[in-house]
């Protein structure tokens, strides 16, 4: 016996030997893809009904801070550099795990609501992020944040503390819980200390998640500092290949979007941040072209101010048309593709698709609403129309999380309210 159908849905499998079905089913067990068709002769504990609805693979956002949900609207309207030094980091000094803990607990709900079930995050306190994890049954690929800022002490502190964080959680929460090294930026790390990261990195065989050339001001930094851009520097000391997990890259020259090519970098495309904080449009038709992977990444909640993928999704086929004067440029199908296979492929896990074999992390979406009727292309729908809340049901690892609108695995008032809480006593002890 099976342990979830789930039947008469739209399946868009983002298999590209297999395509949709129209009316189809899709059987889980032992958190497994095991059978997809039109119909099924098994039977199964949970069956769901998934009448005028789309079932789909779960979205998955490639670099996030979670528990900077608590900063949600805290610091608006300001230039990156201000927005980070002058309110961002002087609140972060304030935080605490506890805080970390409610805050990640606030992100996952609002990401399983919203049908995302993986994530990459870098951020501190990050057993807490772990903890939430877990708990909440998502997937994650998680690093603590090192910010070494020249300072050899500091570097040391926290590379050790990154250390012990890869190699406590790694495999964790039945597998679902993946670790990495989180070195802040290039602008932000000396390149010896990002040369020492990557060796840990393959000591443990870790990847490495960074952010990478967000702003014209880390561009022309470091000219003047190494007399190349971040991606040469990184290319010139090894650093890179396709476990690397590289947020941002809005400041690339075509040299630099051939040599992630030739890596085999993985790219978190962040288009609202990006637009947000006016750091500039990243050149995402060019990497594309190049065969770099690009997937999509909502950034933290301050420069955001949700983790609704549907919403990255719309934003950034819209940008790349205007920005190009090519209303081709693309289009739903790619974009989707960006959700889902290829933020699969840059966490590397086994999702993504709709698949048998493949884990079971996957979506159904309501389609029988106002803003998505009439319907003649679903695909076009999903980034064009739908939202975030439109999804009903989630399961991750072929465990539903979310059904027919009701988080299973969290107390959802419970998690706001303590949230309002820890995120208003934060800025009373900030403001102290
Ligand atoms: O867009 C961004 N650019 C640079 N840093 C960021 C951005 N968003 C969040 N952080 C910062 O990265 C650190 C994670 O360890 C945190 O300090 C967080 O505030
Ligand atoms: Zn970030």
């Amino acid at each position: 016996m099976a342990d979830i159908i789930v039947k008469n849905a739209y399946v868009m499998t983002m298999d590209p030997d297999a395509g949709d079905l129209k009316n189809g089913t899709v059987v889980i067990e032992d958190g497994k893809i095991t059978e997809i068709g039109e119909k099924t002769s098994e039977s199964a504990d949970t069956v769901i009904d998934a009448k005028h609805s789309v079932v789909m693979p779960g979205l998955v956002n490639t670099h996030t801070h979670a528990a900077m949900t608590l900063f949600r609207g805290y610091a608006d309207d300001l230039q990156l550099a201000d927005w980070l030094e002058g309110h961002i980091w002087p609140a972060e000094a304030k935080l605490t795990a506890d805080d970390v803990y409610k805050g990640s607990l606030l992100a996952c709900m609002e990401m399983i609501r919203s049908g995302t079930t993986s994530f990459a995050d870098m951020y501190f306190y990050m057993d807490e992020t772990a903890k939430a994890v877990e708990a909440s049954g998502l997937r994650a690929s998680l690093c603590h944040g090192l910010i070494e800022l020249w300072n050899e002490e500091k570097g040391a502190t926290d590379l050790k503390e990154g250390k012990r964080f890869v190699r406590a959680w790694q495999g964790a929460a039945d597998g679902r819980i993946k670790t990495m090294y989180g070195p802040h930026a290039p602008n932000t790390c000396s390149d010896e200390f990002l040369a020492k990261v990557r060796e840990e990195a393959n000591r443990d065989g870790a990847g490495i998640h960074i952010h990478l050339l967000e702003t014209e001001a880390e561009l022309l930094a470091m000219k003047e500092k190494y007399g190349k851009c971040s991606v040469h520097l990184l290319e010139d000391i090894g650093f890179l290949g396709p476990d690397v997990l590289a947020a941002h890259c809005v400041w690339l020259s075509d040299g630099d979007i051939e040599i992630l090519g030739k890596r085999g970098v993985n790219v978190s495309h962040n288009v609202i941040s990006n637009m947000k904080l006016a750091s500039g449009i990243a050149p995402v038709h060019k990497m594309l072209e190049k065969g770099v992977n690009v997937s999509l990444g909502t950034d933290g909640c301050a420069s955001n101010n949700n983790l609704d993928l549907f919403e990255e999704m719309k934003t950034a086929a819209l940008l790349h048309k205007v920005n190009t004067f090519n209303p081709i440029a693309l289009p739903a199908q790619q974009v989707l593709q960006m959700g889902t296979i290829n933020g699969a492929k840059a966490l590397g896990t086994e999702t993504g698709m709709l698949k048998v074999g493949m884990k079971a992390d996957l979506i159904v979406v309501d389609m029988k609403k106002p803003h998505l009727t009439p319907c003649f292309d679903v695909p076009s729908h999903l980034v064009y129309s739908a939202k975030g809340s439109d999804v009903r049901t989630t399961i991750v690892n072929g465990k539903v999380l979310m059904d027919d609108y009701k988080v299973l695995t969290l107390d959802e008032q419970k998690v706001m309210e303590e949230a309002q809480k820890t995120a208003e006593e934060l800025v009373a002890r900030v403001n102290a």
